[in-house]
């Protein structure tokens, strides 16, 4: 039986599988801590988007951040998929990983000259313009180049995507984006810019949303921007989505990428803008419930307020729990008979906040294995070395096969680059 909202991770004689692997196995073959991903799980994913997507014009771009390992990558990448990129790091990646420059977006709001210039070399399908002096500097960098920029304005559409305040961006208290009410003006601006070329429009307003009203609220104010350029004799090609799918950590039942993107493209279409080329941006929905995080428990504490497991991940490996309070779901790979007890699973960082999951009840006894649940997205790519803790190794199963994507690092790779005085 699948777990809701997890459908390659199954239940079957007291263990959780992934695809087909037991994840007890992949934890004891590769050790702990690990992340384990379905490759197939993403290719669903991919899918899904392309399929809601067909017959029109349209690019779905991963948003790497969510998971910037080659291999889903290059999985992503041989699914017809671009990227949205936020550095020039992750555009060096999607190269190394096959990926096609012509099908990605450059979205953030800091930019560098360098990474602008990497970026028009690469030839980068639509930089993803956030403020009016980005503008510049990028018409000043092509131009230099001899060439001109194509560009979209991110605008901010001041809708409030009722999603936690650290990852909510679209309200005019964030920083991204340029003001609903200026765009009209900046898109004048940048159309006599000597280095730039006008495409498109985008938008993305949070990440972690459950449904489709504030996606459509933002459309909405999109589709008058659009319009009124189209009255300014501004026509734009493209019309960027955005990403922020949110996904089942808990009980959420968010809409499938196919039932949020219908409900888009229907607005779009009644309004008449169905010429226009539709990009989308999604990342967790794309990978978040295709992985794993593997750990292994190494002491029980019991205590007179609480119990703690102590297992060997820890924030520096999942920085969800602690950053956000994220609650995210956490099973023993192995299901114990005997009595449940309440535990907090808690790792080895020299922090309270190091913590994945409080009040859990389950049965669990000193080396048995657990698996922290949705870590597929903001995971490893959040991962850190802090308490000069060597980041997690990673496998990607397909089928039949299990694929070590990355090695565990070393304690003393983390350090080669430093120097010693004198
Ligand atoms: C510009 C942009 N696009 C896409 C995404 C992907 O968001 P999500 O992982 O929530 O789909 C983000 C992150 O929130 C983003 O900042
Ligand atoms: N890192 C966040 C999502 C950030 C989205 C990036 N714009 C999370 O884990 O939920």
């Amino acid at each position: 039986m699948s777990l809701p909202g997890h459908p390659f991770l199954h239940q079957r004689d007291d263990q959780l599988w992934l695809e087909g692997h037991a994840l007890a196995d992949l934890a004891r073959q590769f050790g702990t801590p690990l992340y384990a991903y379905s490759r197939q799980a993403m290719r669903a994913a991919a899918a899904g988007y392309q399929r809601a997507l067909a017959g029109r014009p349209h690019l779905v771009c991963y948003a790497m951040k969510a998971n910037s390992s080659l291999a889903v990558l290059q999985t992503f990448a041989e699914a017809g998929c671009g990227f949205d990129i936020v550095s020039g790091g992750e555009l060096l990646r999607v190269l190394a990983a096959g990926g096609r420059a012509d099908r990605i977006v450059f979205s953030g709001v800091g930019k560098t000259p360098q990474e602008m210039r990497l970026a028009l070399d690469a030839g980068v399908r639509c930089f993803n313009v956030e403020s009016e002096p980005e503008l510049q500097a990028l018409s000043d960098v092509a131009s230099a180049m001899g060439r001109r920029a194509p560009i979209s304005l991110r605008v901010n559409p001041d809708v409030d995507a009722g999603t936690h305040p650290y990852i909510s961006t679209g309200l005019k208290g964030n920083k991204f984006g340029v003001a609903h009410d200026r765009a009209l003006e900046v898109y004048r601006r940048a159309q006599a810019l000597p280095g730039i070329d006008v495409h498109g429009i985008d938008c993305h307003i949070g990440s972690q949303i459950t449904s489709a009203s504030p996606y459509l609220d933002a459309l909405d104010r999109l589709l008058d921007l659009v319009e009124s350029l189209a009255a300014h004799g501004i026509d734009l090609r493209h019309i960027d989505l955005g990403g922020g799918l949110g996904i089942t950590y808990t009980d959420e039942e968010p809409p499938s990428a196919e039932e949020l993107v219908r409900q888009m493209l229907a607005r779009i279409d009644a309004r008449g803008h169905g010429h226009r080329e539709v990009l989308v941006e999604p990342g967790r929905s794309m990978v978040g419930n295709a992985g794993v995080l593997l750990t292994q428990a190494l002491y029980l504490k019991p205590g007179e307020s609480k119990n703690f497991c102590i297992v060997d991940a820890a924030m520096n490996d999942l920085m969800r729990p602690a950053m956000y309070q994220a609650w995210m779901r956490i099973e023993p790979c192995l299901r114990r008979a005997g009595p449940t007890e309440t535990w907090d699973v808690v790792g080895p960082v020299c922090e309270s906040g190091d913590w994945l999951g409080r009040d859990r009840a389950f049965a669990v006894q000193q080396g048995d294995y657990l698996a922290v649940l949705s870590a597929g997205a903001y995971g490893m790519t959040m991962a850190s070395n802090y308490n000069t803790r060597p980041r997690a190794a990673e496998v990607m199963v397909d089928g039949d096969t299990v694929h070590l994507i990355r090695e565990r690092e070393t304690a003393q790779s983390l350090f080669a680059g430093e120097r010693l005085i004198g």
